[in-house]
């Protein structure tokens, strides 16, 4: 009896996956289009028929949400086709970001997993197809399903809203809080903890511009002069990366009450895990000042998260503080 083979759509963007130099020890950039990625992993045909798609040939710096939109548009249009799953793979340098949107928006059973690599496809050790078989077993994995967006690195399963890339160069570079919701091991795909799925945003399929919102981080000694500047460049909303449990010094408080009145501040930490206090601290600059003078509080959401919420929420019209408490939530951020 003849079986039937999962079917995976492949989306490529670019990134260090698809890089390669221009000849012998110059420096990589992005040159390999989706069916030479796929063709350099052995055994990728036994595990699904993968059609791949390139989306985007670019460095992660330059996906903007747009695009990012338009590959969730694409990815659904591949499952309710009959795609088992959807793998995208793109540069790692935003893909936290990246995972993140996407997860807000994606509504389906089926598994959106994204990967990269961290060595160019010509280096020794190169790890992107490793990353894209990984990938693949777990985008067909019955284990994978209702999980939302999934980060698959170094064998490792991530959900998108907890995972970093907190190295520069190594393999090992992606980390999540409070950890990895599973591996690949023996070519199985094991999932330890299943992740809190949040109803999906709605967004447009295509949108050319977003509004811009500013992310505007505290640090020591710093006045916070740039927060009254926001309005007159554009920006339409704010995220402060604020201190600790979410504290600034006080002199950002005038500017910060009169930011609050021309547009949505979300209030988010910048240590880069644990949530926004909210009853803890009275003193000048504290967090119970700042929620009473109207930020919105970010939860769980690190900074860059929380910007993209922001800006998800205002180009969908819909409530911020609506927003943030639906998908801001403490557990598993
Ligand atoms: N490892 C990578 O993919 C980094 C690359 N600079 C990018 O994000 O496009």
């Amino acid at each position: 009896m003849p079986t039937i083979r999962p079917r995976v759509g492949y989306l490529a963007l670019g990134g260090t996956i698809a890089s390669i130099p221009d000849e012998p020890g110059a420096p990589s950039r992005p040159g390999l289009g989706a069916a030479q990625i796929a063709a350099a992993v052995p055994g990728l045909t036994d595990v699904a028929d993968v059609a791949g798609e390139d989306l985007l040939q670019v460095s992660s710096a330059r996906v903007t949400m747009p695009d990012l939109l338009r590959v969730a548009a694409r990815a659904r249009e591949l499952v309710d086709g009959g795609a088992d799953g959807v793998v995208v793979s793109q540069g790692t340098d935003s893909l936290e970001e990246s995972a993140f949107l996407l997860d807000l928006v994606w509504d389906r059973p089926e598994p959106l997993v994204l990967t990269g690599a961290m060595r160019g496809a010509s280096v020794v050790g190169a790890d992107g197809p490793a990353n894209l078989l990984a990938s693949v077993r777990t985008a067909v994995s019955p284990q994978s399903r209702d999980l939302g967006v999934l980060v698959v690195l170094g064998d490792e399963l991530h959900a998108a809203r907890s995972v970093r890339k907190a190295h520069t160069s190594s393999p090992a570079a992606f980390v999540s809080w409070p950890g990895p919701v599973g591996w690949v091991v023996e070519d199985r795909v094991r999932v330890a903890q299943r992740p809190h799925r949040r109803p999906a945003l709605r967004l447009p399929d295509a949108v050319e511009d977003v509004p811009p919102v500013a992310l505007v981080t505290a640090t020591l000694g710093d006045d916070g002069r740039l927060l009254g500047a926001l309005p007159d460049l554009g920006y339409r909303g704010a995220v402060i990366a604020a201190f600790g449990g979410g504290h600034v010094h006080t002199s950002w408080l005038d500017p910060l009450r009169a930011l609050v009145g021309r547009m949505p501040v979300v209030l988010a930490s910048r240590t880069g895990a644990g949530e926004v206090l909210s009853r803890t601290y009275g003193y000048s600059g504290g967090e119970v000042e700042l929620l009473e003078m109207g930020l919105v509080r970010a939860g769980a959401l690190v900074p860059l998260q929380a910007r993209l919420l922001l800006q998800a929420a205002l180009l969908a019209e819909t409530d911020v503080a609506q927003a943030f408490s639906t998908h801001a939530g403490g557990e598993l951020r």
